[in-house]
């Protein structure tokens, strides 16, 4: 299949160089020159486990060719189906914010209008439940002044790769569920999907738009409340002394619950769970149901970083003292910093008055847009040399081999809201949960 895929952010880079590599012929729509000129060099423009390769693979000199990036809208004439990949970001009062797609959209309608036979067009974004049906497809029309169903389709594919494992997961997914509004939609998505599925058996399910939309947040809506339930019982473990993992692996024995999603903690940030929640919170809510669970899961992740501070103030008055923040990536594998709760942590460590040192492995660049005047440390030891206290935000595997590194601290105090760091003797060490 030749395929376009517009928006090369996370998603879009991932599934574009997946796609090159399941043997389709892929091009990515990019606003962002430089994603652009990265793509064509055989680089990624993003932190991903085995996506440099795959990228190197398949894009520049010396590659496949199957995988190519442009600025340049009329490169959709040129393939079948279009996989529209832009951001669906959170509105202030919570709502999903359509305009980055409708915007989109416009473009490719406008394009499709030079088309003269069928195109299917498939959204991969995250949209509350009947986006793709009343929002895209009219935009489409109105710009292509196509009929949909009759002269172009469009379908909706929702997509549930994780940050840090997002190739594999992409390659590998526990499901393809596809959304179709019509037969001829269905089959394209189909020659699209067929090359993954025969490889993987993964099982595929076939429905409409709106359902498929809804599947996706019923699924993030389901994991970040598992993760927040795990966090209440942690709290609840700290409140009678009890070690909250083991309880955790406990439960996990349980096949019913299982193990995934129940590492608790300082709870869920990046650039999905926060805005999936409040945009279906927000439009259930104005369909009149109040949806009390999902309510519950981000009132207690919203809880989660004012805990660790007030922790912290128990062990020592952080005012004027130096304080190492580890890890600034919302979670381990990734440079994405959106929604980290290191965010909340630095803010919080700033309003009390600590001089904040930062260390992360990968996200320092990304977490300079949010402070650029933090001090930015080159290494764990940097940042713990001297410190009087240090809060641990992401589990990274380098900081459970922290050992001697510590002795360079002034105090050592460390507030682990991960779980990540070895207790050791001389240390004064705190766990969230
Ligand atoms: N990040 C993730 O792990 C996952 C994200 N999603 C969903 O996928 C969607 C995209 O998310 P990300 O890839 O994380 O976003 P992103 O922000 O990383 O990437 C979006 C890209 O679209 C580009 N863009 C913006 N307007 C454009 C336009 N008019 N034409 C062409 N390109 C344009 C931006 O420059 C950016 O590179 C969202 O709805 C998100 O909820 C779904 C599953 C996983
Ligand atoms: O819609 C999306 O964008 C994606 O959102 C999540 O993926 P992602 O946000 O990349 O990462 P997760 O591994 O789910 O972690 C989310 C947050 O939960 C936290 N978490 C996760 C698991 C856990 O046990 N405990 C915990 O605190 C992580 O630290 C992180 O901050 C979902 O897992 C994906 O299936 C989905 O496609």
């Amino acid at each position: 299949m030749r395929i376009s895929v517009i928006g090369s952010g996370y998603v879009g880079t991932t599934i574009a160089t997946c796609f090159a590599d399941l043997g389709h012929e892929v091009v990515n729509v990019e606003i962002d020159e430089d994603i652009v000129e990265t793509i064509n060099a055989g680089k990624s423009p993003i932190h991903e486990d085995r996506l440099p390769e795959l990228v190197a693979e398949h894009a520049g000199e010396g590659g496949t060719g199957r995988l190519r990036a442009t600025t340049d809208y009329s490169v959709v004439l040129e393939t079948d189906v279009t996989f529209l990949c832009l951001p669906t970001p959170q509105s202030e009062d919570g709502s999903i914010d359509l305009s980055i797609m409708e915007a989109g959209a416009e473009q490719l309608g406008e394009t499709l209008a030079r088309k003269d036979d069928w195109h299917t067009v498939v959204v991969k974004s995250t949209v509350v439940p009947g986006s793709t049906e009343d929002v895209v497809t009219p935009v489409l029309e109105d710009a292509s002044g196509k009929t949909a169903g009759e002269e172009f389709g469009t379908g909706m594919n929702p997509e549930f790769l994780r940050e840090g494992t997002a190739v594999q997961d992409f390659l590998n997914p526990d499901k393809v569920v596809l959304g179709a509004d019509s037969d001829r939609t269905l089959v394209d998505m189909h020659d699209v999907f067929d090359p993954l599925v025969e490889r993987t058996r993964a099982p595929v399910v076939e429905t409409n738009t709106k359902t498929a939309e809804m599947i996706k947040y019923a699924n993030n809506g389901f994991l970040a409340a598992k993760v927040s339930h795990i966090n209440d019982i942690g709290n609840i473990c700290k409140e009678f002394g009890v070690d909250a993992y083991e309880v955790a692996d406990a439960m996990a024995l349980d096949d019913r619950i299982g193990g995934q999603f129940l590492h608790s903690g300082l709870g869920w940030g990046g650039s999905c769970f926060p805005k999936d929640t409040h945009a279906i919170i927000h439009a259930t809510s104005e369909q009149g149901y109040d949806p009390a669970v999902l309510e519950a899961a981000v009132e207690v992740n919203d809880r989660q970083p004012k805990r660790l501070l007030s922790l912290l103030d128990d062990h020592v008055d952080v005012a004027d003292e130096r304080v190492a923040v580890l890890g600034l990536a919302f979670k381990p594998g990734t440079d994405d910093v959106r929604n980290s709760r290191a965010i909340s942590m630095i803010e919080g460590l700033r309003e009390r008055g600590a001089n904040v040192v930062a260390y992360d492995p990968v996200a320092a660049e990304n977490m300079r847009e949010y402070f650029p005047n933090l001090d930015y440390a080159s290494s764990v030891a940097n940042a713990l040399h001297k410190s009087t206290a240090c809060v641990v935000c992401t589990d990274w595997d380098e900081f459970a081999a922290l050992d001697e590194e510590f002795d360079a601290m002034h105090q050592q105090i460390v507030v682990d809201g991960r779980r990540a760091v070895t207790p050791r003797d001389g240390m004064e060490y705190e766990g969230l949960t």
